[in-house]
């Protein structure tokens, strides 16, 4: 396997950009090989310094560049809808940014797409999957140490949200990765939601609801709750215990150094999910192309991504009036490639 994989990135901003870093010069086996962005500045400040990369302030024209034999679609969640689709059309295999899809309905179309193809070409950017630590969860859950798991507590702060970020996103945005996260480590669907509202930090932007406490109950009775708050001012946070019958294991305390000096011993915090969960963004992207290169799709799939829009929309449903939401998830459409 000489060749490298072209990929076509969609979306240069935050993550954008940084997944064309990285698929330049922190993962093996591919290269950019277009990049689009309505924004064209965006996209060649991006792309700078990268030889053969074309730029498009169009996705059709980027897909349809010479040398792409795959997608990484890094645009805000209403564009993957389109794009997933477009990049189906052409039969390129996509690793999409979570939420896959925003709205259940049209996350759902891309589910279907898919299995109208009869094979596998997305899989969802639920990067969590691919970090240490939760990885060692899972396998400790699994393992049965802990018994029949009955909790999980989970907590996920932000230090600032971006401009525009609405209290529906710091469900269907933010807590989609817990609600997949929720998900694998149960092994078990979600059914119902409730969102409170405890009251609104003074800097949180005026009108967003923030922070909130989100509820899950799963098909055979666990609960997760978690705590979203995404202007916290002080730091990127993101925590899980689990409570099993017969013990508990919790994540995410030791990122950052610890520093003494002074008679005093602090630790540092890290500020966002680029630090946080780059190991994870890396192991994640290496995977993808692996995969791809040798024609397979693995990882969190169509499914996960329209499972975890239904189990946000109930949350955004219950956000409306503190009431629990249940799911509504369609039927798996067979045969099951996802
Ligand atoms: N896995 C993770 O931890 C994270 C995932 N994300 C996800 O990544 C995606 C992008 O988020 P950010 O980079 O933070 O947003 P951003 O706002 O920084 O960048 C989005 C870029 O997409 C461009 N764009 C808009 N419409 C487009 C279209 N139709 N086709 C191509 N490009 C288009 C914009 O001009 C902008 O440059 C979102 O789905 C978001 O939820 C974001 C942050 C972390
Ligand atoms: O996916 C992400 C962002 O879109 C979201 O806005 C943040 O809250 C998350 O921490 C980050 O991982």
């Amino acid at each position: 396997m000489s060749e490298l994989l072209g990929v076509a990135v969609l979306g240069a901003g935050h993550m954008g950009a940084d997944h064309i870093r990285r698929l330049d010069r922190g993962v093996s086996g591919a290269r950019v090989a277009a990049v689009a962005d309505p924004d064209t500045r965006r996209a060649e400040a991006a792309a700078a310094g990268i030889e053969g990369v074309r730029v498009h302030a169009d996705v059709e024209a980027a897909l349809d560049a010479p040398g792409v034999g795959a997608v990484l679609v890094a645009s805000p969640g209403p564009a993957h809808e389109e794009a997933l689709l477009a990049a189906f059309a052409r039969g390129l295999p996509v690793l999409c940014e979570k939420p896959m899809v925003p709205d259940p309905e049209g996350a759902l179309r891309v589910v279907e797409a898919e299995a109208r193809l009869g094979r596998r070409l997305a899989q969802i950017g639920f990067m969590r999957r691919y970090d240490a630590e939760y990885r060692r969860l899972k396998a400790l859950l699994d393992s049965g140490r802990l018994g029949r798991p009955l909790m999980l507590h989970c907590t996920h702060r932000n230090v600032s949200s971006p401009p525009g970020f609405t209290s529906a996103m710091l469900v269907d945005s933010s807590v989609s990765h817990e609600i997949d996260a929720a998900r694998w480590l149960l092994g078990q669907e979600l059914t119902a939601v409730t969102v409170l509202r405890p009251r609104s930090s003074a800097a949180a932007p005026q009108g967003l609801i923030d922070p909130q406490f989100v509820l899950f109950e799963s098909e055979q009775g666990a609960l997760a709750d978690v705590e979203v708050f995404v202007n916290c001012g002080f730091g990127y946070q993101v925590r899980c215990e689990a409570v099993g019958e017969s013990g508990s294991a919790r994540i995410g305390e030791d990122h950052g150094m610890q520093v003494t000096g002074g008679g005093d011993t602090c630790r540092e915090v890290p500020q966002d999910y680029l630090v946080r969960f780059a190991d994870a963004y890396d192991r994640q992207v290496q995977d993808w192309v692996d995969a791809t290169r040798r024609g397979a799709v693995t990882g969190p799939s169509a499914w996960d991504g329209y499972a975890a829009a239904a189990v946000a929309e109930a949350g955004v449903r219950s956000l409306e009036d503190g009431r629990r939401a249940t799911v509504d998830l369609a039927p798996r459409p067979g045969p099951h490639i996802a």
